[in-house]
Parts: C-alpha cells; sequence; structure tokens
C-alpha cells in the first residue's frame, strides 16, 4: 500500500494532494485536465524534485516526511516517458545495459534474454536506435526500465506520440507485462480509451489536488464521468472468453449470461474487456426472438437519469452485478414506462472488444 500526502509547489502552480491511500498493485491510472498536476504527483512521488515536502510511505517504509526524503535511487522505481530518450549515439543493446551498469551493487539486474524476449525486441538489440520506429522505442524504453527490477513502474503518457496501430500493440503488451511481472503500474494518460483498457483504479486529479480515488467500475457508473468523452457514456464489461463459436462470432461469459462479439485474437478462458456505447443499447419489456440484434441481456433497472430534454439514460444491472448504460428517448421511456427494479431486457447493437 502506498500512503500519502504531498505538496509540491513551483511560482505558479502548487500540488497539495490531499491524503490518499493506493494499493500496489495492477495499474493505477491518473487522470486530469492538461496542468492538473498528474506529472507532478509523480515527480513528487519519485523524490525527483527537493521542493516535495509531506508524507509518503510505501509498504511502511518512509520515503517522506516533512523535508526527510528517501533518496530516489533507493525507491526503486522505473520510468517511461512520452519520448523514450534514448541516447542516439548506442544501439540498443548499449542503451539497455547503460541502465543496468549503473544499478546499486546490493541488486541484481533482471534477467536480460527473458526480458527482451518479452518485450518483442530480442532480434533488435545491434540496431542503432535513431532506427527504430516510435513503437520500438518505447518498447526498449520499457526494457530499459524493467531490467532494472523496479518495485514500481511510472509511465507517463507513454503511447501519445504513437500511431494507432503502435499503440494497440503497446498496450497488450503493457498489459502482459503487468500480468507477468506483477509489477505495480502508475500510468498517466489522456484518453479514455487507455483507462477503459487499462485501469484497475483511478486518481483523478483536479487543480495540483486528487478528487477522487475510484476503482474503474465505480468511475463508469456515474453519469457526470470525466471518462466520458465525445463518444458520450460507455459502459466497460469484464468477461471471460468462452470456448464456442459460430458464425464467426465468438461467446464471452458474463457469470451465467453471454455475449457474442466478432471473433477475437483473444484466447478461450482469457479474461477481456469489451466496451458498449449507450446508444448502442435498446431496451425492451420481453426477449425478442424476431430481430437481428444478437446480443439481448436480462437486466433490472437500477436508475433513470436525465440526459437533455429528449433523451433518458437508463441504468441497467446484469444478473452478475456488472452495469450498463442504455439510452432510450424520452417518448419510449414514457410509452414503455420503465421504473427502477423493472426487469428489462438490454439488446446490444456493437460491442468493442478490447484486444
Ligand atoms: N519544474 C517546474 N517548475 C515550474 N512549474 C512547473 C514545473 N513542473 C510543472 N510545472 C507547472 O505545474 C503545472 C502542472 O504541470 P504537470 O506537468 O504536473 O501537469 P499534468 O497534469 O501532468 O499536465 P499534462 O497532462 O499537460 O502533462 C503546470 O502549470 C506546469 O507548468
Amino acid at each position: 500500500m502506498m500512503r500519502g500526502n504531498l505538496q509540491l509547489a513551483f511560482e505558479q502552480f502548487a500540488l497539495n494532494s490531499g491524503e490518499f491511500e493506493l494499493p500496489l498493485s495492477g495499474i493505477t491510472v491518473l487522470f486530469g485536465r492538461s496542468g492538473s498536476g498528474k506529472s507532478t504527483l509523480l515527480r513528487a512521488m519519485s523524490g525527483l524534485d527537493k521542493r516535495t515536502v509531506g508524507e509518503l510511505s510505501v509498504n511502511d517504509e518512509i520515503w517522506q516526511r516533512g523535508s526527510y526524503a528517501l533518496p530516489p535511487q533507493k525507491r526503486h522505481i522505473g520510468f517511461v516517458f512520452q519520448d523514450a530518450a534514448l541516447f542516439p549515439h548506442l544501439n540498443v543493446k548499449q542503451n539497455l545495459f547503460y541502465g543496468i551498469k549503473r544499478l546499486p551493487k546490493n541488486i541484481a539486474p533482471a534477467n536480460f534474454n527473458d526480458i527482451v524476449e518479452r518485450v518483442g525486441i530480442a532480434d533488435k538489440l545491434d540496431r542503432a536506435v535513431t532506427f527504430l520506429s516510435g513503437g520500438e522505442k518505447q518498447r526498449v524504453a520499457i526494457a530499459r526500465a524493467l531490467l532494472m527490477q523496479p518495485k514500481l513502474l511510472f509511465m507517463d503518457e507513454p503511447l501519445s506520440a504513437l500511431d494507432w496501430r503502435a499503440k494497440a500493440q503497446l498496450l497488450t503488451l503493457i498489459e502482459e507485462l503487468v500480468h507477468f511481472f506483477k509489477i505495480p503500474v502508475f500510468y498517466i494518460t489522456h484518453a479514455p480509451n487507455e483507462v477503459e483498457r487499462l485501469a484497475d483504479r483511478i486518481v483523478f486529479m483536479k487543480s495540483g489536488h486528487i478528487e477522487t480515488i475510484e476503482t474503474l467500475q465505480q468511475a463508469l457508473s456515474r453519469m457526470d464521468s470525466p471518462l466520458f468523452d465525445e463518444q458520450g457514456v460507455v459502459s466497460v464489461l469484464s468477461g471471460k472468453c468462452g470456448e464456442k463459436t459460430e458464425y464467426g462470432l465468438r461467446q464471452v461469459q458474463l457469470g451465467d449470461d453471454q455475449l457474442w462479439l466478432s471473433e477475437a485474437h483473444t484466447a478461450a478462458q482469457q479474461l477481456l474487456r469489451v466496451v458498449i456505447l449507450a446508444k448502442d443499447v435498446s431496451v425492451a419489456l420481453s426477449d425478442p426472438h424476431d430481430t437481428s440484434v444478437t446480443n439481448h441481456l436480462k437486466t433490472t433497472i437500477t436508475s433513470i437519469n436525465e440526459e437533455d430534454n429528449h433523451r433518458l439514460l437508463v441504468r441497467l444491472q446484469l444478473q452478475d452485478g456488472q452495469h450498463l448504460f442504455a439510452e432510450v428517448t424520452r417518448r419510449s421511456a414514457d410509452r414503455l414506462q420503465f421504473k427502477v427494479g423493472q426487469t428489462v431486457y438490454a439488446l446490444i447493437k456493437a460491442v468493442a472488444i478490447m484486444e
């Protein structure tokens, strides 16, 4: 567990986090407007800025108490930034060894071959880094961080300079690495789709302060979630990929319910997240058998909220407890007389798999 309350003041800006408590597992996303202090909070946690004051402890080790600060090199934090920051005159292997040579004597580097293999750069070790693509450079930066056996990995907008294909590949890689190496990751991003894909919990920052810390499910269950962007309200459901495929569709289990998705590359039994836009969900009072919509789920209405004059957002609870938003017109809601507690069927027109 990380516990703290950190302050770091510059001339024009002051970080004053407020008290926080963060489990050191999985991926913690820092989310907030540009200038809200996300990078400054990571800097304060890292001990890199000597002006930091306040309290910080990690698994009962004191990292900051007043103006006492554990030196940054004793915190064993790995960093990956937006720009891979590799030495241009060194090749990939030399870049990786640069960090290893500077490790404190009492720390053994991680297994080199294992890391370069997992990160997908084993065949690029002799390349000049200037000839690598943006995605490959970030892989080298990730490998360099992992080789130092960090207790914590800080990633500050690691994908923001990459194209969509490289982003998708690196998102998969980051997920796999966290799962495999079990290193807690603190991850800064502006992109709701990265949050929906990766986050276990989210630290929402505003004007240098932690506004709230929520699990992804909590953050997505409120209608005013800062995660909702131009796509409008979305739901993220977690399920397990089933064995069964039919007509190019694969079954995904949500408790006792099933969704059918376009054939995913995800292996059977693997957990996956899917995103459903509220505007792609309709609501029916009975389970219709004469519709082309494949996915119907039996649900209970848990709230009905006004979105604007003509549209309502209906929050539905699935049988396994997860929730799903449906956007309906006021006209339909009045005609069908929706009520909280009522059993209804969600008809899902489109599902996007996060992979
Ligand atoms: N070393 C510094 N000296 C002075 N001001 C700084 C310093 N570092 C950051 N700031 C200021 O602190 C504020 C918060 O910056 P910070 O980089 O933490 O925000 P952010 O939420 O990470 O933003 P972004 O998403 O744009 O990266 C900004 O106004 C920035 O100009």
